[in-house]
């Protein structure tokens, strides 16, 4: 926790209902509409005390008292969680934590047991997957869900589905489906320029690198013009060419005012990116804050990082290693041991 929790400058007043479009200075300590997004939503958290379930300035998405089990495993059990309109936010946790769950009820290819859940003050629950996209919240997967067999310009079309152009109405006024189509296409290209992917627009996608998957999955998510975009382990298996390149597309999302929330291992990316952390483990939520906080906070340090992330080791420890390590050089050696042996010190040369 900071040495001062206590907000100053911003107020956490957020209820708990959505803020409506837009960011409210009155509310945020003063910054004017003239500020780059990035520090937006950073002087809107700054001043947050760092507890679960806090009340964000201009919340987008409002979680409550979501679960979700599975035979009796308790996979979600969210409280109550606000996700600030117009950052980054990290989610994340050890494996098994709930992330991915979360992620699939949140967007509607999940149904909890429990719970409510809105964008923009609108619940989301009991809608399907193409519903929740319709209204503006997109997520990509762990595991690309790019179609290989179908081209990456096509892969791309299909991710515009859902806007205009609705089957009944293009079948009732094909001129004003085609000139969808055209528009769809004109802007599947700016993407596909944008994420550097156009000169493989004819490419099975099946044939494209595990990162350039990754890359046309961010782009096909964007077809929709989505307001919540919600990653899941976005760098996974990029190679580090690639990760800075999906680096700055994710910035890009949140200079352009979209919300961002994204599932990630690696520390120095959720370091890097991060507005703000949320930490799950066995389905809760065990901590929220800036980066800053998460390595100071002890309930993550024990649950992800490691309960020794930070101090230093005990006697037994340090015993238990040494003792390896011996055992290994003198593996290595072929010897008896006497190498170690004599370096240790007069303790040991009277065996
Ligand atoms: N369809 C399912 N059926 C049964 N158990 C499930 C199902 N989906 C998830 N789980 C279980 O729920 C728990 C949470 O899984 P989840 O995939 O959400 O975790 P995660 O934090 O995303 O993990 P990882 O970082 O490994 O992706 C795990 O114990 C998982 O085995």
């Amino acid at each position: 926790m900071p040495a001062d929790p206590t907000p100053h400058g911003a107020t956490a007043s957020g209820t708990g209902a959505a803020g409506g479009s837009g960011y409210h200075p009155e509310r945020t300590g003063g910054w004017t509409s003239g500020d780059a997004p990035q520090r937006l939503a950073q002087v809107a958290l700054r001043d947050l005390p760092w507890e679960v379930g806090v009340a964000k300035p201009d919340p987008a998405v409002v979680v409550d008292g979501v679960t979700r089990t599975f035979g009796g495993l308790t996979a979600v059990a969210v409280d109550h969680l606000e996700v600030q309109r117009g950052g980054i936010t990290g989610l994340i946790g050890p494996n098994g934590a709930g992330k991915t769950t979360l992620f699939n009820l949140l967007t509607g290819f999940d149904q909890p047991d429990t719970g409510t859940w809105s964008f923009n003050g609108q619940s989301l629950g009991k809608m399907s997957p193409h519903q929740v996209a319709r209204l503006g919240v997109v997520r990509t997967f762990q595991l690309t869900k790019a179609l290989s067999r179908l081209t990456v310009l096509q892969n791309m079309l299909l991710g515009a589905q859902g806007q205009r152009g609705e089957s009944f109405f293009r079948a009732l006024v094909p001129g004003i489906w085609r000139a969808q189509e055209k528009e769809n296409t004109e802007k599947a290209m700016d993407l596909l320029r944008r994420f550097k992917l156009d000169a493989k627009k004819d490419d099975f996608a099946g044939t494209l690198s595990g990162g350039q998957r990754k890359l046309l999955e961010m782009a096909r998510a964007l077809m929709s013009d989505p307001q919540v975009v919600m990653l899941d382990e976005p760098m996974a298996g990029v190679n580090p060419a690639l990760t800075q390149s999906l680096l700055g597309h994710v910035k890009d999302l949140r200079e352009q005012g979209m919300t961002v929330i994204f599932v990630e291992h690696d520390m120095d990316v959720v370091r890097d990116i991060s507005d703000w952390v949320v930490v799950m483990a066995a389905g809760r939520i065990i901590a929220e804050g800036p980066p800053e906080s998460i390595s100071q906070n002890q309930a993550v340090v024990d649950a992800y990082l490691g309960a020794h992330h930070d101090a230093p080791l005990t006697v037994e420890e340090e015993d238990q290693v040494l003792a390896q390590a011996e055992q290994t050089i003198a593996r290595e050696e072929g010897s008896d041991g006497d190498v170690l042996s004599s370096e240790r010190g007069p303790e040991r040369t009277d065996r």
